[in-house]
């Protein structure tokens, strides 16, 4: 498709740079590796403008996390406009099939053409404005979302990057091979890959146990030649944050944030006092630095 036939080419033009967050296997850490990556980015600088798309259709989890779940998108004669998962400042903004559902547990069972329409419209008709980031969360695996994206993204193939998030069972590091032959028959090169849930740290005493092994991260990313961009632990406090992220409609009256109506600088302000958020500062700039380089 030529780039100016794509409405991808025209809505993204003002966006900087596009990094996918992949895995090859469900469950090991990406939409929150994602949800953290957008939350990092966006306290990087006090002006930066990041996004977060969640095109994990059948299973959007990114609302919750960033405690937006049951707000709606609204349609403007302009397209959709995005959630702002900071209220008014208005420099996170969310778009996820989450809001699109009438019901919270409702499923979506759709097929490729299906699904493909709906990730051309997140891309095309939603008012992304000037972002200096817009991170995409995927669904476990290579399926027809990422084939869709990268069709929908090749106009402005020169902004895209992946990280890769596995967990260190060989398992997961299997499917994250897999993951990594995609982004190489795709084109899309790799800022580094994130070993998560790489061991546990006990919340009374801070020992580190290793629950599964670890290390596997690291010595794939070694052999593939890959920037090991770093471990998360086990983390209860993240869990415990991210999971239980409220929907400001839930909150009971009285128990609003002083700082204003949105509960979400709260969920900032409390991820910043977490351990895994003072890992991934760490994790962030070496994905950076992959990013200058690329
Ligand atoms: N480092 C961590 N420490 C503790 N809990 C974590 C950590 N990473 C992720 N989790 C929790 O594990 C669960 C699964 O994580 P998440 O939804 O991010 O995985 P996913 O790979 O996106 O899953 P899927 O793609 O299958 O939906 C969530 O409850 C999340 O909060
Ligand atoms: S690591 Fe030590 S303090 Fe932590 S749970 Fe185990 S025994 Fe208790």
């Amino acid at each position: 498709m030529a780039s100016q036939e794509n409405p991808a080419s025209r809505r993204l033009q003002s966006v900087k740079h596009i990094i996918i967050v992949l895995s090859g296997k469900g469950g090991v850490g990406k939409s929150s590796v994602s949800t953290q990556l957008a939350l990092n980015l966006y306290a990087s600088s006090p002006t930066s403008k990041v996004g977060i798309l969640d095109v994990d259709l059948t299973g959007p989890s990114i609302p919750r996390m960033l405690g937006v779940d049951g707000h709606s998108v609204h349609q403007s004669s302009d397209g959709w406009v995005p959630v702002f998962a900071d209220g008014s400042e208005a420099r996170l903004a969310c778009m996820s099939v989450g809001f699109l559902l009438k019901n919270k547990g409702d499923s979506v069972v759709w097929r490729g053409p299906k699904k493909n329409g709906m990730i051309r419209q997140f891309l095309g008709d939603v008012r992304w404005g000037e972002l200096d980031y817009l991170v995409i969360d995927t669904p476990p695996g290579t399926s027809d979302e990422h084939l869709s994206l990268i069709e929908h993204l090749a106009p402005v193939q020169s902004k895209l990057s992946a990280i890769i998030v596995t967990t260190p069972q060989a398992v997961a590091l299997t499917d994250a091979m897999k993951c990594l032959s995609f982004t190489q028959a795709v084109n899309l090169p790799v800022l580094g890959l994130i070993e998560n849930m790489s061991g546990y740290v006990c919340p009374c005493c801070g020992e580190v146990s290793n629950v599964f092994s670890t290390g596997g991260g690291e010595a794939m990313a070694q052999r593939e030649q890959l920037t090991f961009l770093g471990s998360l632990p086990v983390d209860t406090e993240l869990v415990t944050l991210l999971d239980a992220a409220t929907a400001p409609s839930e909150v009971p009256p009285g128990s609003l944030p002083e700082e204003g109506p949105r509960s979400n600088f709260t969920l900032l302000r409390r991820y910043k006092a977490t351990s895994s958020a003072k890992l991934f500062e760490g994790i962030l700039q070496k994905a950076l630095a992959s990013l200058n380089c690329s």
